[in-house]
């Protein structure tokens, strides 16, 4: 019987997600019990347990409220829905923060020597896809006609296979058409992990818990994004220097046994970049430092 008290996260088991997956809720302080193959894992210092599953199966988990949390690329629960609305089936979930990983779109793509003069060379010809319910909404926006190639994986060989005329895979660098002779033709989503939650309500203890998840995971990500500067920096040049830092409000330290220079600290959204390092050095600035920051809270 499952414990309805712990909080059950979906994530993928295999695959582009997991490792991302994995790791913010790591960084978010759970301890993963992560044993081989197994279906669940226990976290150790929270109540809660993570369903490994096949990305495809996430938002049907969250929707039917199997599962309370998912981490799932848009593009699968767009699907998901798309498929659900057709059949009149049950589509509840909240959509909450983007991820900043997982972010690739859905395209078209053709071979090289095929002439495409745009969707309309399409019109009546095989397309295949994982994606039908994306592709269909493309399609029957432009009022064009097409026949479906289901497939759940190597979509790319299927124009050499002789199974379709185009297809309609993810594309994030491009390297996977390429290596088939494929071109890409037309954006047609853009997606990116996103988590979502199940609908209704989680009682007391598990929206507690919720909500102290998301907001470390927004620290977690919002770190991810974030750099800690450090430099020693000529006290007579000081305006000028941080002018050129990518933040504001920088804090400006005595040093010791020095009365020229002061240390410099600051917390940036930006990077600082080599040029801008380069000028500074050729400031006078010393010791320039930028480093990663783990987790972090406003
Ligand atoms: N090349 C890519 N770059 C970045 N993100 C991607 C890329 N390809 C896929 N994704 C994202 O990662 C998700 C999972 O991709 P993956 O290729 O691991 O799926 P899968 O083969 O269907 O895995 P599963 O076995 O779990 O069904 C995709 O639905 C998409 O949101
Ligand atoms: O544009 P690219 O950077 O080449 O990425 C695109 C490829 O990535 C995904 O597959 P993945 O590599 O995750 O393997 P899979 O086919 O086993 O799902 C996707 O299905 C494409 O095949
Ligand atoms: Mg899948």
């Amino acid at each position: 019987m499952t414990d309805n008290t712990r909080l059950r996260i979906a994530i993928q088991k295999k695959g582009r997600l997991s490792d991302e997956s994995k790791a913010l809720l790591k960084a978010c302080g759970l301890k993963i019990n992560m044993k081989g193959e197994s279906l669940i894992a226990h976290v150790e210092n929270a109540p809660i347990d993570l369903l490994r599953v096949r990305d495809d199966d996430i938002p049907g988990l969250i929707m039917d409220g199997v599962c309370d949390l998912g981490i799932v690329g848009e593009n699968v629960l767009e699907e998901e829905l798309l498929m659900r609305q057709r059949a009149n089936e049950k589509c509840d979930y909240v959509p909450l923060q983007k991820m900043a990983f997982g972010g690739c779109r859905l395209s078209l793509a053709v071979d090289k020597e095929f002439d495409y003069q745009g969707p309309e060379s399409l019109a009546g010809l095989r397309i295949a896809t994982t994606y039908p319910e994306l592709l269909r909404r493309y399609f029957d926006e432009k009022g064009i006609n097409f026949d479906v190639c289901l497939l759940s994986g190597s979509v790319e060989v299927a124009p050499r296979a002789g199974l379709a005329d185009a297809i309609c895979d993810l594309v994030s660098t491009g390297a996977t058409l390429e290596a088939n002779g494929l071109v890409e033709t037309d954006v047609i989503y853009r997606s990116q992990a996103r988590l979502i939650r199940r609908g209704g309500d989680f009682g007391d203890d598990k929206q507690a818990l919720l909500d102290k998840l998301l907001t470390r995971m927004q620290g977690v990500m919002q770190a991810k994004e974030t750099k800690y500067i450090m430099l020693h920096a000529p006290k007579d040049k000081l305006d000028t220097i941080t002018e050129l830092l990518p933040a504001e409000h920088p804090t400006v330290m005595p040093l010791a046994h020095d009365d020229e220079n002061v240390a410099i600290h600051v917390v940036s959204t930006e990077n600082l970049f080599w040029e801008t390092m380069e000028q500074l050095k050729a400031l006078g600035c010393s010791s320039i430092l930028v480093l990663p920051i783990e987790k972090m809270m406003e």
